[in-house]
């Protein structure tokens, strides 16, 4: 057989149940095309106007442009009118018959057996033929520009792939887009319906939208607008436009660039609280002022989700699937283009108003640290104004605060060690132990820092970073000092059997010789055994499918008096009291202890002290 070439064509019969079925969960975006395209023509006039032939056409006046929506319930229709360039019988047959006709043909060759993929499908700009999901016939009545009043033409169409086209008359330039509402559509022949999406797509398109009498946008946001010309007051007014019940955000970033790609746009730093969640997905994307979406997360790092405010790109596809945005080379130059800006604003805030900054930090802090976390490009610039705090609510950045710590803080192996509370109530024994050895503690307190903590041990060089709770004060840098035992190694081996026969089943006891001042029991977590644990509970259901319990290290003080005492009982029912008031100390120290070994306890005191 001789190879045959051809193509496969579409059949176009098929195409309206397509578009119907289709788009059915976004059967709005019908009313954003046909203003969006109402709007083009408008700009193309005025574009035109311009030109000296301009003066010789039969519609010479540019007049006050605009797009009015109407609609009439009785008569089941929905008008969309411009002045803008109107459209001949040839500009129709071209732009409506062939080429819309075209993209919608196209549209179905590309999704047809994608199932129900309503993400692409809502931003793929069907233009003019999205009219026929709410529609059983279409009609417009076009005036071109060059035309006289009684050149005008009519077009219909009911939803199949034959139309008519004729001549009429036309009192105005410009376009009126009739559409008979489908009975199943009627929902769109209200008042507050139409209204509420014209508010949404269209708030700020930059020509007139008349609805109901009203001009319902505003043509000239605030990101249009060069930033030398705004106030604060301009900025903050905007914020609230977007966000009406939105508290006052922190500061903003003004965005404009033409090239290699078109952008402008407003974001704004929101007071980004504890409830991470609550503050994504506000930002609203635009092109060219049309409303598109306000998920932005395949077009921005995660963490920038965080942001409020407004994009506006030209360059950013919208007719593909969200995975392959992710991989256009647009989005990738926009995305580390707006991480740059927001790392630049950052940095320089921190630069000219260190003190504001500060204040401003703990807001601010957890955006910082989620962008840390998860962008690489963000750690590496953040590295600079990223700040620690300590118990004293002072702060540092990571270089200041090594500098800090280098003198005392330095392990025998040379690492600096920065150690954290991350409960300063709970923690506070541990806290006051390592101030007396003139330790400094930070205060990393929040579900962020655990995971902010691994990933600045990765980068940050020879610096280790411990939880004050992980060790005793006396071993939590390890130094080459040894302090001499007060016990002799036989008396140090019965410490430890008396412990372990009160100790509850998991916790393991030590004896070692600390300073005679500390408490005569600690109670220690390992920070590898934390870490093991928080990993299981934040892994998704637990590591092993349960939580694992806390494996605690009794550390008990061989140099403190009480324990000598302990020894030197010979009523072993006294001696194991001892020990266990002791033991039960550092659990409550850390607020461990709870229920019948608490009532045990207080018991006890009253005892001891009568
Ligand atoms: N109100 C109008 N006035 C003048 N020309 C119009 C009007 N509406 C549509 N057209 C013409 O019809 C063409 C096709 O419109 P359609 O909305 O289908 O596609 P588009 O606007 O080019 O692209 P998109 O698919 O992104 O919307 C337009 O490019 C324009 O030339």
């Amino acid at each position: 057989m001789s190879v045959e070439q051809g193509n496969l064509s579409v059949n176009t019969e098929n195409i309206f149940p397509i578009i119907k079925k289709f788009l059915y969960s976004d059967h709005e975006i019908f009313l954003r095309e046909l203003v969006a395209n109402a709007v083009d023509a408008t700009q193309k006039l005025k574009h035109l106007s311009s030109s000296s032939d301009f003066d010789k056409t039969a519609t010479s006046e540019v007049g006050e442009l605009k797009v009015k929506v109407a609609f009439d319930k009785e008569a089941k229709t929905i008008t969309v009118s411009d002045n803008g360039i109107g459209m001949n019988a040839d500009d129709i047959k071209k732009y409506i018959n062939q080429i819309a006709f075209s993209g919608a043909a196209e549209f179905v060759e590309k999704y047809k057996d994608a199932p129900n993929n309503k993400q692409i499908i809502g931003h793929f700009g069907l233009g003019f033929y999205s009219a026929f999901m709410v529609s059983s016939k279409v009609e417009i009545i076009s005036r071109a520009f060059s035309a006289k009043e009684e050149e005008a033409v009519h077009w219909e169409c009911e939803g199949s792939t034959s139309f008519e086209l004729e001549a009429t008359t036309k009192a105005e330039r410009g376009t009126d887009i009739i559409l008979h509402v489908a009975e199943d559509s009627e929902e769109f022949l209200e008042s507050f319906r139409l209204k509420g999406i014209l508010d949404k797509y269209a708030k700020f398109l930059p020509i007139p939208i008349e609805f109901e009498g009203e001009q319902i946008n505003d043509p000239n946001p605030l990101w249009t607008k060069s930033p030398s010309e705004l106030t604060d007051e301009d900025y903050l007014a905007f914020y609230k436009k977007l966000y009406p019940m939105g508290e006052d955000p922190l500061f903003w970033i003004h965005l404009n660039v033409d090239y290699p790609f078109e952008l402008t746009g407003i974001l704004y730093f929101p007071k980004v609280k504890q409830e991470l969640t609550a503050s994504k997905d506000k930002i609203q994307l635009y092109s060219r002022q049309v409303f598109i979406t306000d998920e932005v997360k395949e077009i921005v790092p995660e963490f920038l989700t965080l942001l409020h405010g407004v994009i506006d790109s030209p360059d950013i596809p919208l007719n593909v699937s969200r995975s392959y945005l992710q991989a256009d080379g647009n989005v990738k130059r926009i995305s580390s283009y707006i991480t740059k800006k927001v790392a630049d604003k950052l940095q320089e805030l921190f630069k000219n108003d260190r003190e504001g900054y500060e204040k401003k930090w703990d807001d601010i802090g957890l955006f910082v640290k989620f962008g840390m976390i998860t962008d690489e490009k963000f750690l590496e610039k953040a590295e600079k104004f990223a700040l620690v705090k300590n118990v004293d609510g002072k702060c540092f950045t990571f270089d200041e605060y090594n500098e800090k710590i280098a003198a005392n803080q330095t392990d025998k192996d040379g690492k600096k060690v920065w150690l954290y509370a991350a409960d300063v109530q709970k923690q506070h024994t541990f806290i006051s132990s390592a101030q007396k050895r003139g330790y400094d503690v930070l205060v990393m307190d929040s579900m962020i820092d655990s995971h902010l903590i691994q990933r600045l041990e990765g980068k940050l060089e020879n610096v280790s970073i411990r939880r004050i709770d992980s060790d005793t004060a006396d071993k939590i840098i390890a130094k080459d000092e040894v302090l001499e035992a007060v016990l002799s190694e036989a008396d140090q081996t019965k410490v430890k059997e008396i412990f372990e026969k009160i100790v509850t089943a998991n916790h393991t006891v030590e004896v070692q010789a600390m300073p005679t001042d500390e408490m005569p029991v600690t109670l220690t977590l390992s920070e590898f055994m934390r870490r093991m644990k928080e990993m299981a509970m934040s892994g998704g259901g637990g590591m092993y499918g349960m939580d694992l319990p806390d494996q605690y290290n009794v550390i008990v003080n061989g140099n403190n008096a009480l324990i000598q005492k302990i020894l030197d009982t010979t009523d072993e029912a006294t001696q194991l009291q001892l020990a266990q008031q002791a033991y039960d100390l550092s659990l409550l120290s850390q607020n461990l202890l709870e229920g019948k070994a608490l009532s045990s306890f207080v018991e006890r005191s009253l005892n001891f002290i009568k």
